[in-house]
């Protein structure tokens, strides 16, 4: 085993500087471009990877951090848990990634009874999707069952290293560990299977030569079971005792490995990787350990200081101390240095990937001996003041008699289709080839054509369709002080999807009214309610890269008064309902149990703060997305929002099991909107039924399960055509 290098990083962008992949994989998944063009691309951003890494000076290069699509899906491939129905797809790996699309519909509805062949007439669906711990990065769940045979293919990093060795690079393999795999596929009761194909990898990894392997183990930070940690020690005793195999670095990030730090230092594994931005310096003996000290965060934006970073490496106590990041590079941009456009004095503060590493090589080269750490002074938070409304029920009083909504009232959560010609309107103006007033003008056609689609079809409260908006986090960003946003600062969210998140860099307040004209004028166009349509707090900083020289907290505070001042000036003109949007509560929840109370504590006041300043008779609505939201009902509940729409048809209704409590107005979704099929009326009456039978009717709502953005308008009015029919058929039966 060769000795491990003096700096690495745990991973790398993989989409491109100017997201080459995304467009490779679109014009793949389009039939405009064969496979082996898609795998050029990617060779292409992988040896450019591996050519910056080394001129930068990085010593120790990580390999198989690319990725097509994800890369729990890739060790889904690599141990083989490829299920059965996708195995004859024509690309069974972006099969399991997207789903496959049925026969054409136009031949679906005119055939009667035919057979169809070998496929389905519906197509496979995709396997679930969902967060990687608390990023917005969102990988692909392994579907592991009984049925599930293990068997290793490993195809993909044996090829990874080849390449790279071509290119005169040695490279260090990384993929995802045993118990993290199977804890996230909800099959830890696997082990056994699953280890004798993590041996074989590594047999077959030293018999290429390879001189360490990374597993990456971020479960480990999350509170786990004694069950749990058996797991961890018996995974790392088995792949330690192997006879012939690389040196095993064991990667973990997100937080501090508290509990299963003493257990992974008590396995035979060389190399321990700690989060030392979220964690503190390791209190365990590690001096027959080589720990890899994540000092550069992989997380935020911003530089690393050098003094606080070379004060927490020499505090480390181990046999080696290697300077790197505090996880994968995945979740930051490319390089600041493609961002002409930002302040000189913001841009001196920030670092994204590029220069993340040589913050890295700097520090290793810098030398570091046992200093003591400074001390991380962050002011502590003061008490969480709880801000309200009048109680719920006066209000309920209140809005009843000013909206007079008939019962089962029918919505949308926001966002109408967004056409190609907005997004190329949008360009245009950016680029400053059409001027301001043409590009409103052309906002206001669309929000006269959402209006009328709304009317026709029979909805009750109305959206203007959100056709403004490019993002709805960035949109808010561009209109408040205190953010700054980015050309190309592209982060992967999934697949071939990137965000561009804003940098919150400074105090935040509201110059200007942000969206009051466009819910205005789209009132102005119907006797019926439009509600107008803000992000809440939470998720306008959680989907942003934050300042880290103040309290989390207090920087959502900050914007809760921003979003408070819109509130106050929605309502003074006119608007009588106003959704507030929380789709990102869930993701900054704590990854351990302890912090979780304190955390929802501050998040629901400051969303209380930002709907505080609205009146009785204004309804606040709130929208959540996300398949687990019942694990924090109370707190949802705890929002005070008058109205809360909610994921729940593409999670099979599961949500229905726990709103039995919930103590207001509640619209769990009656259809999928991420999928282009068309509900049946049928279907939507069952839904509806369902929620009845766990809800009282009064406090019903029906909606989908989110915005329709990506959605066509034919998809979009057919199915709201189904809604509405569905609601009138319960409307009756009921009496109501
Ligand atoms: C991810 S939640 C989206 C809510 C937003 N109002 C929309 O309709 O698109
Ligand atoms: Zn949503």
């Amino acid at each position: 085993m060769s000795p491990f290098p003096k700096s690495t990083v745990l991973g790398y962008p993989r989409i491109g500087p100017r997201r080459e992949l995304k467009r490779a994989l679109e014009s793949y998944w389009d039939g405009r471009s064969t496979r082996a063009e898609l795998d050029q691309v990617g060779a292409e951003i992988r040896e450019r990877t591996w050519r910056g890494l080394a001129e930068l000076g990085l010593e120790g290069l990580p390999s198989n951090t690319f990725s097509l699509y994800d890369q729990v899906l890739d060790t889904a491939v690599l141990l083989g848990a490829v299920p059965a129905r996708y195995r004859e797809a024509d690309d069974p790996y972006f099969a399991m990634a997207r789903g496959t699309a049925g026969p054409v519909t136009a031949q679906r509805s005119s055939v009667s009874g035919g057979t169809w062949g070998a496929k389905p007439p519906e197509g496979l669906a995709p396997l679930r999707m969902t967060k990687w711990f608390d990023t917005n990065y969102h990988y692909i769940v392994p579907e592991i069952g009984p049925e599930t045979v293990f068997k290793l293919d490993a195809g993909k990093p044996l090829a990874e290293v080849r390449e790279a060795r071509a290119l005169g690079f040695e490279t260090r393999p990384v993929v995802v560990g045993p118990v993290t795999f199977l804890l996230l596929a909800g099959a830890l009761d696997r082990l056994d299977d699953v280890l004798g194909c993590y041996e074989e990898l590594l047999s077959t990894l030293a018999a290429e030569g390879v001189e360490w392997l990374q597993l990456d183990e971020p479960a480990l930070v999350g509170d786990r079971t004694p069950d749990e940690l058996d797991a961890v020690a018996t995974a790392y005793e088995r792949l330690g005792a192997l006879g012939a195999r690389p040196g095993l670095f064991v990667a973990s990030y997100f937080g501090e490995l508290g509990e299963s730090l003493p257990v992974l230092a008590g396995t035979p594994v060389e190399a321990i990787g700690v989060d030392l931005v979220r964690g503190g310096v390791p209190g365990a003996d590690l001096s027959g350990k080589i720990v890899v000290a994540g000092v550069v965060s992989g997380r935020d934006v911003w530089r690393t200081s050098p003094e606080r970073a070379l004060a927490t490496l020499g505090a480390v106590r181990a046999a080696q101390v290697v300077v790197s990041t505090s996880c994968s590079l995945l979740h930051v941009p490319y390089d600041v240095g493609a961002e002409p456009d930002l302040e000189p004095s913001l841009k001196a503060r920030l670092a994204f990937a590029e220069q993340k590493v040589a913050e890295v090589v700097a520090l290793a080269r810098a030398g570091f001996h046992g200093a003591s750490p400074v001390d991380p002074s962050v002011a502590l938070p003061g008490p969480v003041v709880a801000e309200g409304r009048s109680p719920y029920a006066v209000r309920a009083a209140a809005q009843a008699e000013h909206l007079r909504l008939p019962a089962l009232p029918i919505t949308t959560i926001g966002s109408f289709p967004q056409t190609g010609e907005l997004r190329a309107a949008r360009a245009a103006l950016a680029a400053g080839t059409l001027p301001e007033s043409d590009y409103e003008r052309q906002v206001e056609a669309e929000i006269e054509r959402v209006i009328r689609v709304q009317e026709r079809l029979g909805l009750d409260v109305l959206v203007h369709g959100e056709p403004e908006r490019n993002d709805m986090v960035q949109y808010f960003a561009e209109h408040l002080d205190g953010f700054a946003v980015t050309q190309n600062g592209w982060v992967q969210s999934y697949g071939s999807r990137c965000t561009r998140p804003p940098i919150l860099h400074g105090d935040v307040s509201r110059p200007a009214p942000i969206t009051v004209r466009w819910a205005a004028y789209a009132q102005s166009l119907t006797g019926k309610p439009v509600k107008g349509m803000l992000t809440g707090p939470v998720t306008i900083v959680a989907w942003s890269f934050v300042r880290d020289d103040l309290p989390l907290r207090d920087v959502v505070f900050q914007v809760a008064d921003a979003v408070r001042d819109e509130v106050r000036d929605l309502e003074a003109a006119g608007v009588s309902i106003i959704q507030v949007d929380e789709p990102a509560l869930r993701e900054l929840l704590p990854l351990r149990r302890g912090a979780q109370a304190d955390y929802l504590e501050w998040a629901v006041a400051a969303y209380r703060r930002a709907t505080s300043g609205a009146g009785d008779r204004t309804q606040i609505h709130t929208h959540l997305c996300y398949s687990d939201a019942d694990q924090i009902l109370a707190a949802i509940d705890g929002l005070d929002a008058d109205v809360t729409t909610i994921e729940s048809a593409r999670s099979g209704a599961r949500i229905l099991g726990a709103v039995g409590a919930f103590g207001r107005g509640l619209g769990p979704g009656v259809y999928d909107i991420h999928s282009p099929r068309v509900p049946g009326a049928d279907e939507v009456e069952d839904l509806l039924r369902r929620t009845l039978g766990v809800l009282p009717v009064e406090r019903v709502w029906v909606n989908p399960d989110c915005g329709l953005k990506t959605r066509t308008y034919e998809q979009v009015e057919a199915s709201l055509a189904n809604v509405v029919t569905a609601t009138r058929r319960v409307r009756e039966s009921l009496g109501a």
